[in-house]
């Protein structure tokens, strides 16, 4: 994201707030009033392209935690890349995309439940609560092009270093969402089956490596070109990942997104993602609802405050979309 981002798409957004709503309600609410509210469409990370996959546990991935998809025979997955942004069919190098790609992840499990793993293209969040995410919407909402100098916004960011390093990151786009790295950010619980438990976020790497394109063909590729190139891929065999836990340290902070964690720590393998083959988006995204807050027994949600608020937000995305 940009600062140029901000004041592009704050144009007629307004702030919206009801106090005494939940935290989860007002966050969508800011998100629809910043995007506009599109019948049928998620609120934020609203183009996706939805894929069919498969996970294979890696040797040992079950002495880190017992859950049920680290052992054995493979799991079937269903694999949502979106694009951050409430903005319907925005290019991929649209503004209101921030530069944020997504990549939800929904284990069937043998039992006939479900694990989900959702992560962006970032290592890290701008902000390290719900509340402090809708203080930087509105803020952004508040902050129009004939809005005086230092607007909310630019306010905003000189008192949270992290939101300002986060929007002034540069985040190349990559030739494919096959060709992403993602990460987790928010930190889980991982136990095993005796009963060690270690905290570790999410991360995600394409076998192939990370590639991107420059800024310049970017902008002159098709719209879709992040989907449609992993699609092409796929016509030559499975698009592959690996997923990888990075491990923290003891004083590591578990609770506070905005905090990376050093990269000399450990990653354990967990296995293998290969995406298989492209399913028929428009007609199946719309039920898929992907949450953080979706786990199985061996993996929990850590102490970080915005896995609660994002499952609050998320559900009542879903609720709006599916009316
Ligand atoms: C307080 C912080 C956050 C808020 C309020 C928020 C809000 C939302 C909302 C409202 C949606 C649409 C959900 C739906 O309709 O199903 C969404 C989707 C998504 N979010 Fe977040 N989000 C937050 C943080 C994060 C973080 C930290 C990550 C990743 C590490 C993330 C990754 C995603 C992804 C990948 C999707 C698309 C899921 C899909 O394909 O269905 N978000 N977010």
């Amino acid at each position: 994201m940009s600062i140029a981002f901000f004041a592009a798409i704050a144009v007629g957004a307004t702030n919206v707030c009801a106090e005494d709503e939940p935290l989860g309600v007002r966050l969508v609410n800011q998100m629809n009033a910043r995007y506009g509210q599109h019948t049928g469409v998620r609120a934020n990370h609203a183009k996706g392209a939805v894929f069919e996959g498969i996970f294979t546990p890696a040797q040992g991935a079950d002495s880190f935690s017992s859950a049920v998809f680290l052992k054995g025979a493979p799991t079937p997955l269903v694999i949502r890349f979106s694009n951050a942004g409430g903005v319907p069919d925005a290019p991929d190098t649209h503004p209101s995309t921030g530069g944020i790609r997504g990549m939800a992840i929904k284990f069937r499990l043998s039992d006939g439940s479900e694990q989900d793993i959702v992560c962006i293209s970032a290592n890290g969040f701008p902000v390290a609560t719900g509340e402090d995410f809708l203080a930087l919407l509105q803020a952004v909402g508040a902050s129009g092009p004939n809005v005086p100098k230092p607007t909310p916004v630019e306010k905003f960011l000189s008192i949270h270093p992290a939101a300002a390093a986060f929007v002034t990151t540069p985040r190349p786009v990559a030739v494919s969402y096959g060709t992403q790295p993602f990460f987790g950010v928010n930190a889980f619980k991982f136990t095993n089956t005796q009963k060690t438990s270690k905290f570790g976020r999410y991360r995600i790497v394409p076998e192939s490596g990370p590639a991107y394109v420059t800024d310049e063909e970017a902008a002159k590729r098709p719209p879709n070109a992040l989907a449609d190139n992993l699609r092409a891929s796929l016509e030559a065999g499975p698009v592959k990942f690996h997923l990888l836990v990075q491990v923290a340290a003891a004083d590591d902070p578990t609770a506070d997104a905005t905090k990376v964690w050093l990269d000399s720590r450990p990653t354990i393998e967990l296995g293998e993602i290969a995406v298989i083959k492209a399913l028929d988006t428009k007609k199946i995204e719309n039920d898929l609802l992907f949450l953080p807050t979706n786990v199985t027994t061996g993996i929990e949600a850590s102490d970080d405050p915005i896995i609660n608020t994002r499952t609050e937000a998320y559900a009542e995305s879903f609720s709006r979309r599916t009316k």
